[in-house]
């Protein structure tokens, strides 16, 4: 009987007309065989790492762009080339992929290209020097060209950058083995806090890759739709309004192809069997609150803490930063932790207003000089379920009416 019910679900669901044929080439970590819009930048990049081909060694790359711009999909799809040429020709040349914001310290690193190169070294543990020799050791055994991709380089950079400093000056240690990295990153300001003696070497050669426009992410999503979605499922205004709203922001591929799959996602979920510009419209709301819900989850505790005074202050629309600091004081007194100085919790309602959360505004108040004022951007029910899942704040549950006292009004929470 049970069965007959669950088949029965299932049969219903499998009824609905699908809007996929392959979601995964839908999603930002697909590399696809074609990059249009890119094809001077691949040129660039695949004239430079020719040299791998020659027997040499390529000068070492820097790439910068916004997010979205494509950077890490060109260096992987030119690395697979290479590698597939190098191979038609019998020479060895390898081309790896490290994520710096993922695998972000110089032993993690060393001990990750050694594990690749089968040589068994612990995560953790051995003197730094030790993992050095035994990674030279391994790949200089064989003549051979590493390629390293560096993705969001400055990360790494950020937690110190003697990696950096020892993988660019590996090769003259090396009589057999050569290596030359490609650093990526979306901060175009990175090259200004390097050491002069990275700046130089590291950006042997420089690409930048610029945002894309509505008309270049067309032909991106169009291409990749063909593949993605079955036939006659999109309607045709999809395509040009998430190229749209994507290029509104700056131009970001990955935003607009995740747009154009939760619009898919959306309409296969309510069995309407095609995608509309409405779909579009309510992915691009899912994907911003998605975003809230993630910068929120992920904010120090402190920060967490001020937005809640913002929001504990309920009703009253626009909030002096002494307002808000008097809330704070008292969430402090509540959940018992250190209280910071008002300096402190102004510079973190400015970080909260640039990441979209609060809005601050500078009002004139005539004689009285200029104010800043603060209002909540995002609904109080999601800072209430996000802030109070942190267990240091939980106490602070139903305590909106002290907190409102404690500014000497009442206003409606
Ligand atoms: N020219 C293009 N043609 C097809 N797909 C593209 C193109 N440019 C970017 N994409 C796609 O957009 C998504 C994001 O691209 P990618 O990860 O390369 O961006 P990025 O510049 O490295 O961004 P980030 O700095 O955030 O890592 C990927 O799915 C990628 O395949």
């Amino acid at each position: 009987m049970e069965a007959s019910i669950m088949s029965g679900i299932f049969s219903g669901l499998l009824d609905v007309k699908p809007i996929f044929k392959d979601k995964e080439v839908l999603r930002s970590t697909y590399t696809p065989d074609h990059l249009p819009h890119r094809e001077a930048q691949i040129k660039s990049l695949a004239y430079i790492l020719v040299s791998a081909l020659r027997g040499n060694t390529p000068s070492n790359v820097m790439i910068y762009g916004k997010t979205g711009t494509g950077k890490t999909a060109c260096a992987k799809f030119v690395g697979r080339e290479l590698e597939a040429t190098s191979a038609e020709q019998g020479r060895e040349c390898s081309v790896i992929y490290i994520n710096g914001g993922i695998i972000d310290t110089q032993y993690r690193i060393i001990a990750h290209l050694a594990k690749l190169f089968d040589k068994d070294v612990p995560m953790t543990g051995w003197p730094t020097d030790q993992v050095y020799a035994e990674f030279k050791a391994t790949i200089d055994e064989r003549e051979q060209i590493i390629i390293i991709i560096l993705d969001e380089i400055d990360k790494l950079v950020k937690k110190g950058d003697e990696v950096l400093y020892n993988l660019l000056r590996i090769n003259s240690d090396l009589e057999n083995a050569k290596i030359s990295i490609i650093g990526i990153s979306n901060n175009l300001q990175f090259r200004e806090f390097l050491d002069p003696r990275i700046k130089s070497s590291l950006g042997e050669e420089e690409l930048l890759f610029p945002p894309y426009d509505a008309r270049q992410l067309g032909d991106i999503l169009s291409e990749r739709a063909a593949i993605g979605f079955e036939e006659d499922v999109l309607d045709p205004a999809v395509i040009p309004l998430c190229a749209a709203f994507a290029a509104n922001e700056h131009g970001d591929a990955r935003r607009a192809l995740d747009l154009m799959r939760v619009a898919g996602e959306l309409a296969e979920r309510a069995g309407d069997g095609m995608v509309t510009k409405e779909h579009v419209r309510k992915a691009q709301t899912k994907i911003e609150s998605d975003r809230i819900q993630e910068v929120l989850t992920t904010l120090p505790t402190q920060s967490k803490l001020v937005l809640y005074s913002v929001m504990s202050t309920g009703g009253k629309p626009h909030l002096t930063t002494g307002e808000v600091y008097r809330a704070y004081m008292n969430c402090c007194k509540i959940t018992g932790m250190n209280a910071l100085t008002q300096r402190r919790v102004t510079d973190l309602i400015s970080e909260l207003d640039m990441l979209g959360i609060i809005m601050t505004k500078i009002a004139n108040k005539g004689r009285y000089g200029r104010t800043k004022e603060i209002s909540l951007a995002i609904p109080h029910s999601l800072v209430r379920s996000i802030i109070l899942t942190d267990s240091r704040l939980k106490v602070l549950e139903g305590c909106s009416t002290p907190l409102q006292r404690t500014l000497g009004e009442t206003w409606n929470v």
